[in-house]
């Protein structure tokens, strides 16, 4: 086990040292559509959210074409060549269409819309709110490297933002020849998973080929693996409950605008159901409410005449300029969100190991905040009066605490939210909140 533990270990600090440039200059790979089904979204089927998370260049991409592609074959989706999938960068090309970064295809049992989300380290902001929409998740590590820093950071950030399962695909197997290897990579991912909080002994986990998968080889490890990984997800990631019942709320992750029509504001609809021609409040950044009318609805890139908790939608706005509406706003039933600036909040501070600070801080710590879709700029502070601001403590990586947060611009939030706390580049703290203050 050791000698296996060693190479393992030279084998992420040599793949750690080169840049992604170099990895992508390596990463030729082009493949033609070969199949194009139609497949239209229906509410036959229950829609679950799920997406490809894990480090760089493990192989997150090839994994989405060789799903798409398996499932093509069955007549479920519509075959994406590894070079066609949009892997959520800042710039989309599209028309009335909402988030194309969302891929769909089918089971015999669901209906999935899957995201592809970047591995590099920048893309974090896009991970948060990518992940944001999923209900569960596929974690792809390569068995050539087993973990690394960004699988650690990805699963860490699916579990703050409400990811409750995860199905672990053990990539690459094609490269790796000691069998002890594929083990401790397995052993590795287990432990992992429980220390953050998931059911590390139970989650499934495949060991297999996506490239083997795409190209047709080696099928014990390459399309059975795949067909093995959908039963899984099928199986494993549960068909969440929907908050039909409750009041319209949506965050706003992407807004554009559409020449002759007007402004599109897209996201995932957290709970309740907004019919065509429904008037909505869009709450947030700005002090006062802006109140509008939903005049189209888009869902999978068809028109549809309603939007529910649980769908990708695109909502168009009656008469409202493209700069009044920013990601991090949230669309609601009028009259049913509001916006706050300070709350109390109980959070965790991650430590070094954690990826978090290797120092702590004081009160009058000025990180950024994320939550739903928003990022806002924050000042946290000791509460007047507590022990902790008498004594002017300070707050340690590891600290479980209680501080005020106060945001920059108010934001529709909610007592039990949970967020997390970012400062260059990394997650420092993760909390809830537990208290509105005005
Ligand atoms: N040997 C082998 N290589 C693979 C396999 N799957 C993917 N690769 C290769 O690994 C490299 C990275 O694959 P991608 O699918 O782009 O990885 P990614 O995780 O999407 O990368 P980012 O989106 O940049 O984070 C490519 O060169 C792939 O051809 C596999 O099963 N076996």
């Amino acid at each position: 086990m050791s000698f296996a533990r060693t190479l393992l270990q030279t084998t992420r600090a040599l793949r750690s040292n080169a840049s992604p440039v170099q990895q992508a200059l390596n990463n030729k790979l082009f493949y033609n559509a070969t199949r194009n089904y139609a497949v239209a979204f229906t509410r036959d089927k229950p829609h679950v959210n799920i997406g490809t998370i894990g480090h760089v260049d493990h192989g997150k991409t090839t994994l989405t074409a060789a799903i798409t592609k398996r499932q093509a074959e069955k007549g479920f989706a519509n075959y994406l060549a590894y070079d066609a999938i949009d892997k959520a960068p800042e710039e989309r090309k599209r028309g009335i269409t909402i988030s194309t970064a969302h891929i769909e295809y089918q089971t015999d049992n669901r209906h999935y819309a899957h995201v592809d989300c970047p591995g590099h380290a920048d893309y974090i902001k896009n991970m948060i709110t990518g992940a944001a929409s999923m209900d569960g998740a596929i974690i792809v590590v390569a068995a050539s490297d087993g973990q690394m820093p960004q699988t650690r950071e990805h699963l860490l950030l699916a579990r703050q933002v409400g990811v409750k399962r995860i199905v672990v695909f053990v990539n690459k197997v094609d490269a790796v020849e000691d069998k002890e290897m594929l083990e401790l990579v397995e052993m590795e991912m287990r432990e992992l998973l429980s220390s953050y909080g998931f059911e590390g002994d139970e989650t499934p986990i495949i060991l297999g080929s996506a490239l083997c998968s795409l190209e047709g080889r080696e099928p014990e490890i390459g399309e059975k693996k795949v067909d093995e990984l959908l039963e899984a997800v099928d199986t494993w990631i549960p068909t969440p409950e929907r908050q039909l019942e409750k009041p319209f709320l949506m965050s706003v992750e992407d807004v554009f605008s559409i020449p002759g029509r007007g402004t599109v504001a897209s996201g995932r609809v957290e709970r309740g159901v907004l019919k065509k021609d429904s008037e909505v409040e869009l709450v947030g950044k700005n002090n006062a409410p802006i109140r509008t009318k939903v005049t189209d609805i888009e869902t999978f890139k068809k028109s549809c005449d309603e939007s529910r908790a649980g769908d990708n939608s695109g909502l168009l706005l009656r008469g409202v300029k493209r700069e009044d509406v920013l990601r991090g706003m949230i669309i609601a039933k009028p009259g049913t969100s509001k916006a706050h600036r300070r709350f109390l909040t109980s959070m965790y501070v991650l430590t070094k190991e954690e990826g978090g600070r290797h120092t702590g801080f004081h009160t009058n710590y000025k990180p950024q905040l994320f939550i739903r879709t928003a990022d806002e700029a924050a000042h946290l502070t000791w509460a007047e009066g507590s022990a902790e601001e008498k004594e002017d403590k300070m707050v340690m990586p590891g600290d479980n605490v209680e501080m005020v947060c106060e945001i920059h611009k108010p934001l529709a939030i909610e007592q039990g939210q949970r967020f997390n706390v970012r400062e260059g580049g990394r997650t420092v703290a993760t909390g809830l909140i537990t208290r509105i203050l005005e």
